[in-house]
């Protein structure tokens, strides 16, 4: 489980992040959910150990390390492989350079995603980049996995793709924390919402119980909070 508590990020002079506090266990896929700013992927890099906070971050009930590193992988909101670089390069790239690369798993991505290998980064849509970007972090064998806006600026064909790992194998029990807008897309998927606001954890909620008990989707909980 990673656990987050009391989180604070400030940066120059703005509290962007209040003491937030929230669990995400393995095995379950976990929403951060906030309208633009609320602070959701600085709650990621933060996690990721990217940017300076207070607070502290657990896994699996230790304290994060940067050793620990290896059992976390983040996905970014885009590729940051340099453009001249063919797929293929980017997969010897990531292999040489983590220990807990999955050649196998990339291989099977590659064709999940329907990718080719030739391709150079600088040809590829906006869509195969998220896919390529998505492959390059689901290859990595740990438990934990972070992905900030995994669906932006994505077709829907390609989101109903990018969906499919979510039940695929792929996933399998791992935990994943996941950033995005497109509640509606990925709603019937996901086990737990943290919704942000005002630099805080507003409501953390299992979306089962809140549909069984309360009859509310994702977005009637969130027009509540924010009166929309
Ligand atoms: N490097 C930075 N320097 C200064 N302020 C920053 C920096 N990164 C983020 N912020 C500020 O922190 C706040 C939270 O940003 P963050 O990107 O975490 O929000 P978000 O919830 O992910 O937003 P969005 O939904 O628009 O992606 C914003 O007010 C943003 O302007």
């Amino acid at each position: 489980m990673i656990q987050v508590n009391q989180m604070v990020k400030i940066y120059g002079f703005k509290k962007v992040l209040n003491g937030v506090s929230f669990t995400a266990a393995k095995g379950e896929i976990t929403c951060l959910i906030g309208i633009n700013g609320a602070g959701k992927s600085t709650v990621l890099k933060s996690i990721m150990g990217l940017t300076p906070y207070k607070g502290e971050v657990l896994i699996d009930n230790a304290l994060l390390t940067p050793v620990m590193y290896e059992e976390i992988t983040f996905i970014p909101d885009s590729l940051t492989m340099p453009s001249n670089m063919r797929i293929a390069d980017c997969l010897s790239f990531m292999a040489d350079f983590y220990r807990n690369w999955n050649a196998e798993r990339a291989e099977e991505l590659l064709k999940f995603f329907e990718l080719s290998s030739k391709d150079r980064v600088s040809s590829l849509s906006k869509g195969m980049a998220a896919k390529l970007n998505l492959l390059l972090g689901l290859a990595l064998d740990c438990d934990y996995i972070l992905m900030d806006e995994p669906f932006s600026g994505i077709d829907m064909f390609s989101r109903e793709q990018i969906t499919n790992v979510f039940t695929s194998e792929l996933i399998e029990d791992r935990g994943v924390i996941i950033t995005t807008h497109e509640i509606n897309d990925i709603e019937h998927l996901i086990d737990k919402v943290v919704l942000l606001q005002h630099g805080k954890v507003e409501r953390e909620f299992y979306c089962e119980e809140v549909r069984e008990q309360e009859g509310k989707s994702i977005t009637d909980v969130m027009r509540e909070v924010y009166k929309k």
